[in-house]
């Protein structure tokens, strides 16, 4: 759900976005959404993203898709490539197709410091780590910063796992102070990742864009797949490729749904 700052009622500050984002995303009493964008203009073309909880996100892949479509379609960004702020930095657009509309994004560099993650270790990462769940058996888990947090588990049965009890388990462990995004991945080939995702603030989402990156990044550095390939997600599919400068770029789709006004 995207909404612009600059036509917010007076009444509606800041502060108060946390708010509006449960209210909006409300599926009953709202519109129905995983997250809500507030589109900045001043002083710089910003993406400010908000879960359905109302919690703050720095970065949201499907978001900053759908954030490129709506700031052409509203005439806010004219040129076919510029910059996004987000809390997570500046990503950089590039519109690939006006109709249908296809975009690829810049994500940036992959981080992997217990600060950038909020997690206590020592060593240079929390790749290929053991986390012990509840019921006592350890699971492999990969944690990075790839425009949020996320950790990635590399799974062969998505369809039979419970995939939204053991998301939820692993994106509350007290080792994530700040919670984690959850990614469980199955390779299909060395250039197809197929990947569902539990969120932090959300829950089960039908598709995550910072994941896919993220889920791509562990599988290339582990062998598992090529430095490009095709995330299949729930609800259709995303383009990552890794580039030689280690920028992750994403390339998708946004489709409009509905305009409207909230009250
Ligand atoms: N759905 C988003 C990520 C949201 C991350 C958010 N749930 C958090 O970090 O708190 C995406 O497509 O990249």
């Amino acid at each position: 759900m995207i909404i612009k700052e600059r036509e917010l009622s007076r009444h509606i500050r800041p502060s108060d976005y946390p708010e509006l984002a449960v209210r909006m995303c409300d599926i009953s009493t709202g519109a129905g959404a995983d997250g809500m964008i507030v589109v900045r203009q001043d002083p710089a073309l910003e993406m400010v993203f908000f879960n359905c909880d109302g919690s703050r996100a720095p970065m949201c892949g499907n978001g900053i898709r759908c954030f490129a479509h709506f700031c052409k379609r509203e005439g806010i960004a004219t040129e076919d490539s510029y910059s996004v702020k987000t809390l997570a930095g500046d990503m950089v657009v590039e519109v690939t197709c006006r109709e249908p509309f296809r975009v690829k994004i810049n994500m940036g560099k992959p981080l992997f410091s217990s600060d950038d993650i909020k997690v206590d270790f020592k060593g240079e990462n929390y790749l290929l780590r053991n986390l012990t769940l509840d019921d006592g058996t350890d699971i492999e888990i990969n944690s990075l910063f790839m425009g949020t947090i996320h950790t990635v588990v590399f799974m062969d049965n998505l369809e039979s796992a419970d995939i939204p009890k053991l998301g939820e388990e692993i994106c509350n462990h007290p080792v994530f102070k700040e919670k984690t995004n959850v990614n469980f991945v199955k390779v299909v080939d060395h250039e197809t990742l197929e990947v569902k995702t539990y969120e932090r603030g959300v829950g089960m989402t039908l598709a995550c864009g910072t994941g896919a990156c993220a889920s791509v990044l562990v599988a290339n550095m582990q062998g598992r797949c090529g430095k490009q390939a095709d995330v299949l997600l729930k609800l259709g599919k995303l383009s990552i490729s890794i580039a030689e400068d280690g920028n992750v770029y994403m390339e998708g789709p946004s489709v409009r749904i509905l305009d409207g006004k909230f009250y």
